[in-house]
């Protein structure tokens, strides 16, 4: 088995969205300027042989339509994919093959989990899992011994055609068991998260999208700016989005409910396909990109975008739109927001790469940048009323 780097042979996201780095107004930076391939975070995808791990991979990142994992062939060894779509989304994917054992030599423990940021294990729902739960132990024990960092996300995938209640009780029972099993090997600390996912539908955009949130330290103070804009501007949900993944970032702190998930996601296609039709690929999404939705349900959805890579899609009642000026004026205090928290993150990368550290010193910075934040940006948004 090889741990080489791999070109992946299948279609990528066109690339004049680009995977390079970039700053927050689509300016690409200097190759180290956001830290290289080996310091960035990685996802570990790893499961059972067929259980879904590279179609994920493919149906997420790639733009494959689900139907075409049908021909997927099985992996044979480390698959590395790097994702550079934004400046706040850069990780690298590592698809594993489902047969790969850990007490093989050629297996690098350290290096593998060493630089790990989460580790999804994907189950096959559809079919028995207990193969899979003996595996994920050992997995996590493997891994935790290595890294206690780790985020441990488990996708109890293919539930699509299954009823609710056969998921709920999958989720409860794979829950459960590998929760006993963790705390017979003495780990009750290990925090685990379950998804139920699907790539026939959203569920699986919405599981990545909260993996993703987790290696974003600015996590809190891009919902706090959510939480700020939301009110202030007569808006019910906002979803801050990676356009080309439809990945989402960030969101206000009111639930996520996934029709509207869905809406907004479907939003960003239309306004990709149909601005394709008018532009040349390049300029389908650009400074200019914005858009506007009337439901019949008396519901609006407002699209605008943020900088190259990022679009915030709104969801609000039509009379609340009639003060569009207000919104408007909000939201460019939003989007000013999160370019300083963009310059400063790159600022702050740049540094630790003189000093030779790593990215996640950056969470300890964390507070400090939100209160900056808090103090002097999206606070002084307009009230709508
Ligand atoms: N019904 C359903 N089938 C899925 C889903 N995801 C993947 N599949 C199918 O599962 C099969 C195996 O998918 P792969 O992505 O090749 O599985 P893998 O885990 O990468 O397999 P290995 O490379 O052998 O480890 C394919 O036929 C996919 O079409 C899903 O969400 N629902």
């Amino acid at each position: 088995m090889s741990y080489d780097d791999d070109d992946y042979p299948a279609d990528t996201f066109p690339k004049d969205f680009g995977y390079r780095a970039y700053n927050q107004d689509g300016l690409e930076l200097e190759p180290n300027a956001t830290g290289n391939s080996e310091t960035k975070p990685r996802i570990l995808l790893m499961g059972m042989r067929r259980s879904g791990k590279s179609s994920i991979q493919k149906v997420v990142f790639h733009k494959m339509s689900p139907n075409e994992t049908l021909f997927l062939e099985s992996t044979s060894k480390i698959v590395k994919d790097d994702i550079n779509n934004s400046s706040f989304v850069q990780f690298q994917i590592w698809d594993f093959p489902g047969q790969i054992d850990f007490f093989e030599p050629t297996f690098d423990s350290d290096m593998i989990f060493g630089g790990c940021g989460a580790l999804v294990f994907v189950i096959d729902a559809k079919d028995d899992y207990n193969e899979a739960l003996t595996k994920f132990k050992n997995t996590v024990l493997q891994a935790y011994k290595v890294n206690q960092r780790i985020k441990f996300e488990v996708f109890i995938h293919k539930v699509d055609g299954i009823s609710d209640d056969s998921k709920m009780e999958s989720q409860r029972d794979i829950h459960q068991r590998s929760s006993d099993d963790l705390s017979e090997a003495g780990l009750n600390q290990i925090h685990l998260s379950f998804h139920l996912t699907s790539i026939y539908d959203h569920s699986i955009f919405e599981a990545f999208s909260k993996v993703v949130q987790k290696l974003i330290p600015q996590l809190p103070t891009l919902e706090n700016l959510l939480n700020i804009f939301i009110p202030n501007s007569g808006i019910e949900k906002a979803f801050l989005f990676d356009v080309v993944s439809k990945i989402y970032i960030a969101t206000d702190s009111s639930p996520v409910d996934m029709q509207t998930y869905e809406l907004c996601c479907d939003m960003i296609d239309v306004v990709i396909d149909l601005s394709s039709i008018y532009s040349s690929e390049e300029t389908a999404f650009d400074s200019g990109s914005s858009s506007l939705i009337k439901l019949n349900n008396n519901t609006i959805l407002y699209l605008r975008e943020v900088n190259k890579f990022l679009a915030l899609v709104c969801i609000l009642r039509e009379e609340n739109f009639n003060r569009q000026g207000v919104i408007d004026y909000n939201f460019i205090c939003f989007r000013d927001a999160i370019s300083e928290v963009f310059e400063l993150r790159l600022k702050r990368q740049k540094q630790l790469e003189n000093n030779g550290q790593d990215d996640d010193d950056l969470l300890d910075e964390q507070a400090l940048i939100r209160h900056g934040h808090d103090a002097g940006g999206i606070s002084r948004a307009q009230p709508i009323n």
